[in-house]
């Protein structure tokens, strides 16, 4: 167990761990839904490109299927050869892979740090997509992420964000630290975007996992599944940004690094939204990856998307707030980056090195949250550590400013607990590290 925190999670067949059995069972499916996608819209294929795009559907199914045979029959792990921008960075880290495993052996599917196989079957199918110049724009994943875009929960989130609204008008937030209002509201909106965070399409290899009950009416229910909650400490920071904003620049800055679209990127607007109504931030700078990724993260395509369908919509409280987040973005108030770091099966300790201009942007941030559970696996190297370890040191140097991670509980990796915490969870609830019953809002303020 010494040693223990210094490994990554690897795959190994023989102890069946989430990890074998996400490479096993679920990213063959993954790809299969994919092969079946693609295959759906042959005819559009042809009704586009004529017989080049059939042959073009044909390529692409072929170099799935063949993607799919590497995994599943434990091949190894090959360099990528689309010459993309990322590529080099890709061959680097398997030379590295290579390196640690000795000279005798390759790392393959099932004998890999489970980050990086997970990370690169992605990068495959980006790979397959983009040797079809005619078939690039394909929204891989798209219609399943529209799915998820529950109308009536949106619905009922959005009715709240608009009475926070009203409260600001009305002058509840001349002076956020003071008003009660403000800092009841805080952990209830950030509980909003924890919980989002429980429909992602990766855990669930496609199918729908939407919230299907009203999260609103559940929230006071779900606080006993908070096992780090940390939102006080968070309302501090932003407080304390907000106090020096005046001595130092005119602005306060909160970055989101996104996850899912579809319910959960709602939440992450609204929660934005809040902070700027409450005066606790001036800017919000979203954070999204740029090409489909664990089915359903953001991209630019859905963060437009929302903001098109919300103002779109026939609802007075859908296209009220899809009009003012739409006014944000383009004033600038809103700005959404791209970065290739975020599809990159690097750990975010590696950031300064491996993506030094995007540290140096989030240093600029007084806060950051990251969202979901993928991102909280590369903040803290996605390593065996023991139950009890700080958060701040699992992030290894790792702090390009306050940061906190808003993540249910999905992969076996947890760190901050109270001593005799986790014995007494394994006793209720086996599962409970990967069921996405918990969750976790956890900060570290500290550099
Ligand atoms: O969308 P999230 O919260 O990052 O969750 C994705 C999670 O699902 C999984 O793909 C499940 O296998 C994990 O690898 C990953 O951490
Ligand atoms: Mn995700």
């Amino acid at each position: 167990m010494l040693l223990s925190k210094y490994f990554h999670t690897y795959i190994f067949s023989c102890c069946r761990s989430f990890a074998y059995l996400t490479i096993r069972d679920r990213l063959p499916e993954i790809l299969s839904k994919v092969v079946d996608t693609v295959h759906r819209h042959k005819n559009k294929f042809f009704q586009e490109h004529g017989q080049e795009g059939v042959e073009a559907e044909k390529r692409v199914i072929s170099f799935l299927s063949k993607l799919r045979n590497e995994l599943q029959t434990d091949k190894p792990v090959i360099p990528l050869t689309d010459g993309l921008p990322d590529s080099e960075l890709w061959n680097q880290y398997l030379q590295q892979q290579k390196a640690l495993l000795g000279r005798n052996e390759r790392p393959s599917w099932f004998k890999s740090p489970w980050l990086y196989v997970e990370c690169y079957m992605y990068r495959r199918i980006h790979e397959a997509v983009k040797q079809s110049a005619l078939l690039v724009e394909f929204p891989w994943f798209q219609s399943k992420k529209q799915q998820l875009f529950f109308y009536v929960i949106i619905c009922t989130t959005l009715k709240i964000i608009y009475l926070c609204n009203i409260l600001c008008s009305i002058g509840f937030v001349i002076d956020a630290g003071k008003s009660p209002k403000i800092k009841e509201l805080m952990p209830f909106i950030t509980q909003i975007s924890l919980w989002g965070n429980r429909c992602d399409l990766s855990i669930s290899a496609g199918r729908d996992n939407s919230q299907k009950s009203s999260l609103l009416a559940s929230l006071e229910g779900l606080k006993a599944f908070i096992l780090v909650d940390d939102s006080k400490s968070v309302w501090s920071v932003l407080l304390e940004s907000k106090k020096t904003k005046a001595e130092e620049t005119s602005s306060t800055r909160v970055d989101i690094i996104l996850d899912n679209a579809g319910f959960e990127l709602v939440t992450d607007l609204v929660l934005a939204d809040f902070l700027l109504a409450s005066q606790l931030a001036t800017e919000i700078h979203f954070h999204g990856k740029c090409m489909p990724w664990f089915v359903s993260d953001t991209t630019k395509e859905d963060f437009d998307w929302t903001l098109r369908v919300l103002q779109a919509d026939n609802h007075f409280w859908m296209s009220n707030c899809g009009i003012k987040w739409e006014g944000l973005a383009k004033k600038g108030v809103w700005v959404y980056h791209e970065h290739s770091f975020w599809t990159l099966p690097h750990e975010f300790r590696d950031m300064a090195e491996v993506a030094p201009d995007l540290h140096a942007e989030l240093q600029k941030s007084n806060l950051i949250f990251f969202k979901g559970d993928l991102n909280y696996r590369k903040l803290t190297g996605d390593r065996k550590w023991d139950l009890t370890t700080s958060f701040h040191q699992s992030l290894q140097g790792f702090h390009p400013a306050p940061l906190c991670s808003l993540r249910t509980l999905k992969a076996d990796i947890q760190v901050g607990l109270q001593p005799g915490q986790g014995e007494q969870l394994t006793a209720s609830d086996a599962n409970w590290m990967t069921n996405g019953k918990y969750a976790i809002i956890q900060l570290s303020a500290s550099t």
